[in-house]
């Protein structure tokens, strides 16, 4: 990855003050399938800081989109309560309209004055924001083409949704001025820094459950020299395991036939043939269902359930994390849903929080289990889990090209 991501246009590129400003922020949230409430409202906090920054710095009127789920989804909700803790949090008053670009939105936009705040109801209401297509096509939408005469500019600071091709993150860039938001610039210096980080070693800690897209970013890592070691856990740890010819045992490997797993052991060992630098566990917690013991087992001897990475792998896993000058962490070690297999996560992160290296942590699961008091500005705790993975793995993401496109078009833009 390259410099490039650093060129995009930024607010300082626009001239927002007291202008009419349409914003695309990820306040998308996990969301309480009996009570249809916010379960998790990181995202929103987040957003909200940035929000109270642009409203005291520039007073634009500024107008917030955000989806929130996919239609279908029980996630998929109205965006109320986000508005209300958008208030809270922010402590600027966030008005709601229950609409997106019939009329009583389009008269709340008009109406809104400088230094107001309103958040339009769920974008993806608008049958066209749920299809994916190219900029141009997008920048042709009703959608679009209702809502951006309405405004003097675009930002997008969703950087969660950057992945996507949809007419509010990739349609307004070709018709209106445009920059990313304050908390895209940071996702992308966080990225710019592990593509430009050579000095010392560049350590990924890599885990969970979504194996396949560990390891299309694994191969990416290593075709572009990206990583010095990957520290493997979790459920991609045993895919490197079987790779080996390490005997997991009858119940560990169904778990993998299960979730399609195996398929990928020929791409595995090539990347050993080849030299990658991956590390494996060499112990396990595993847990025995019929007396619901708990125990640390060498690989050469397991049996059980694999739940967590074991003690010795902890220790040198640590060891190694003092060295590093970059790690990139992805996915929980081990079955952080229950408290007895959270220790080799927690551990992880405590030997992250004390290393002397540039952080970048992704990931719901494992940003749920973040001590905040530790986070400082050295470690970045990524909104985006799919979308920085996506750029890890050298993919363009369709967000970034509609702003360079932006950037082009209007020649860095202020009106
Ligand atoms: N050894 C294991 N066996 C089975 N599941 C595991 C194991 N280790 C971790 N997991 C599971 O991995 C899941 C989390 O992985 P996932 O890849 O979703 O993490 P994430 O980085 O938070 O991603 P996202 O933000 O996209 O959810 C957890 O539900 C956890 O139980
Ligand atoms: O949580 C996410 O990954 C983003 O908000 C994107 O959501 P989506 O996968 O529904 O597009």
């Amino acid at each position: 990855m390259d410099n490039s991501l650093l060129d995009l246009p930024t607010l300082k590129d626009l001239d927002i003050t007291r202008r009419r400003v349409f914003m695309r922020v990820d306040i998308n949230s996990p969301i309480d399938p009996e009570t249809g409430k916010i379960l998790d409202d990181r995202r929103i906090r987040v957003h909200a800081k940035y929000i109270k920054e642009i409203v005291d710095k520039y007073e634009p009127a500024l107008v917030i989109g955000s989806h929130q789920g996919r239609p279908g989804e029980r996630d998929f909700t109205t965006l109320e309560e986000h508005a209300e803790l958008l208030s809270k949090y922010s402590g600027v008053q966030v008005k709601f309209v229950d609409d997106v670009m019939g009329p009583a939105a389009r008269s709340a936009i008009s109406e809104l004055r400088p230094g107001e705040v309103l958040l339009l109801d769920n974008l993806r209401l608008v049958s066209e924001e749920v299809l994916e297509g190219a900029p141009e096509a997008q920048s042709m939408t009703v959608f679009v083409r209702r809502l951006s005469g309405l405004f003097d500019y675009y930002v997008n600071d969703a950087f969660a949704t950057a992945h996507r091709s949809q007419p509010s993150i990739v349609g307004f860039p070709l018709v209106l001025p445009s920059a990313m938001g304050p908390l895209f610039e940071k996702e992308v210096i966080a990225a710019a820094k592990i593509f430009s980080s050579t000095s010392g070693p560049r350590i990924f800690i890599l885990g969970g459950s979504k194996v396949h897209d560990l390891l299309r970013v694994i191969e990416n890592l290593v075709r572009n020299r990206l990583a010095d070691r990957i520290l493997t856990t979790g459920l991609l740890a045993q895919l490197f395991l079987v790779a080996k010819g390490v005997r997991l045992g009858d119940e560990n490997v169904r778990l993998l036939e299960e979730k399609n797993i195996l398929t990928l052991i020929p791409r595995a060992r090539l990347l050993l043939m080849k030299g990658a630098p991956i590390e494996t566990p060499v112990d396990v917690k595993t847990h025995n269902e019929k007396d619901d013991a708990v125990e640390n087992v060498s690989i050469t001897k397991i049996t059980g359930v694999i739940k967590d990475i074991g003690e010795t792998t902890l220790e040198i896993y640590c060891e190694l994390i003092k060295e590093a000058s970059l790690i990139v962490m992805r996915g929980p070690a081990g079955v952080i849903e229950d408290s007895k297999f959270r220790e080799g996560t927690l551990k992880i992160l405590d030997a992250v929080y004390n290393s002397r290296a540039f952080v970048v942590i992704a990931g719901g699961h494992l940003g749920s289990m973040i001590d905040e008091t530790k986070v400082n500005d050295r470690i970045h705790v990524s909104t985006g889990g799919n979308a920085l993975l996506l750029l890890l793995s050298g993919e363009e993401l369709p967000a970034i090209k509609a702003l360079q496109m932006s950037k082009s078009i209007f020649h860095g833009g202020k009106r």
